[in-house]
């Protein structure tokens, strides 16, 4: 790849007379790993959306691992794009065991069904969920798992194509102070790994954004607030317009807090 691996110039999405997304710019490099904050309804899983190519905009321009939205089959895209999300979750049979889900998603699809896969396929799989410390669930049903575990597999699952860009839409969320603490920190030991694809993860919450990670895009009401390197961009200025209230905000050297003044 010469380019970006994504690049959004006035992407705008209308649905009626809303606007879900208005007027974006966003581009992602290689190695850079981008946290996208902002409250309820700001439009940021329309534009991971539109990042993993399951939705175009209105208007604007998107490119997406070199390639262009509306001049590239997406069926060719997307096995180059991991993504991690509620409605995907939503799509999975219950009675598929967490390694169908992962062995699966190396030919695109969801689930268990007819298919021959290879001795590699299998050990490549085994290995990620061993690594996103789900091993022993392999041969769990996903219906039986609790949110920590499927957040995991499902992870697990998004990298098992290698891809070159991954999505994770809210991985931490309806996730416990221990396994959101371990999720982060897993992020974040993915987030410095040399072999890793550009990240991109959503959150609510500045206290979700893993070590490593770069970059921080803040959304409200459609539209950008601010975009760029998260030393640079995560003030108490930015962050409090991006929520609509006064807030204060911390750094330890690693991690962020927020909290209202
Ligand atoms: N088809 C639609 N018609 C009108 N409005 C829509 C449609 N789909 C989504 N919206 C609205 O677009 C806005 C952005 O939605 P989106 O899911 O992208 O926000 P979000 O930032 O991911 O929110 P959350 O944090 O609550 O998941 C929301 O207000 C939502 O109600």
């Amino acid at each position: 790849m010469n380019g970006h691996v994504l690049r959004m110039d006035g992407v705008s999405v209308r649905r009626g007379n809303a606007y879900l997304l208005r007027d974006v710019a966003w581009t992602v490099e290689e190695d850079e790993r981008w946290a996208i904050i902002g409250p309820n309804g700001a439009g940021k899983t329309t534009l991971l959306r539109i990042a993993s190519t399951q939705m175009f905009p209105t208007t604007g321009t998107v490119e997406v691992l070199d390639e262009r939205l509306g001049a590239v089959d997406v069926f060719e895209l997307r096995p180059r794009i991991g993504f991690a999300s509620a409605a995907v979750a939503n799509r999975i049979d219950e009675a598929s065991t967490s390694l169908d889900l992962v062995i699966s998603a190396s030919y695109g699809y969801l689930g268990s069904f007819v298919e021959s896969y290879g001795a590699p396929d299998h050990e490549r799989a085994r290995a990620l969920l061993n690594h996103w410390g789900v091993g022993q669930l392999a041969e769990r049903k996903y219906g039986t798992l609790s949110e920590g575990e499927r957040k995991r597999v499902l992870i697990a699952r998004a990298l098992m194509a290698d891809p070159e860009l991954l999505l994770l839409d809210e991985p931490a969320a309806g996730l416990d102070l221990g396994g959101r603490e371990d999720l982060v920190r897993r992020l974040g030991e993915l987030a410095v790994s040399v072999d890793a694809p550009a990240l991109v993860i959503v959150s609510h919450h500045v206290e979700e954004i893993p070590s490593g990670f770069t970059h921080v895009l803040m959304m409200r009401e459609g539209g950008v607030v601010a975009g760029g390197p998260v030393e640079e961009v995560m003030t108490a200025d930015n962050l409090s317009a991006t929520f609509g209230l006064s807030l204060k905000v911390e750094y330890d050297g690693e991690r962020w807090s927020a909290r209202a003044v």
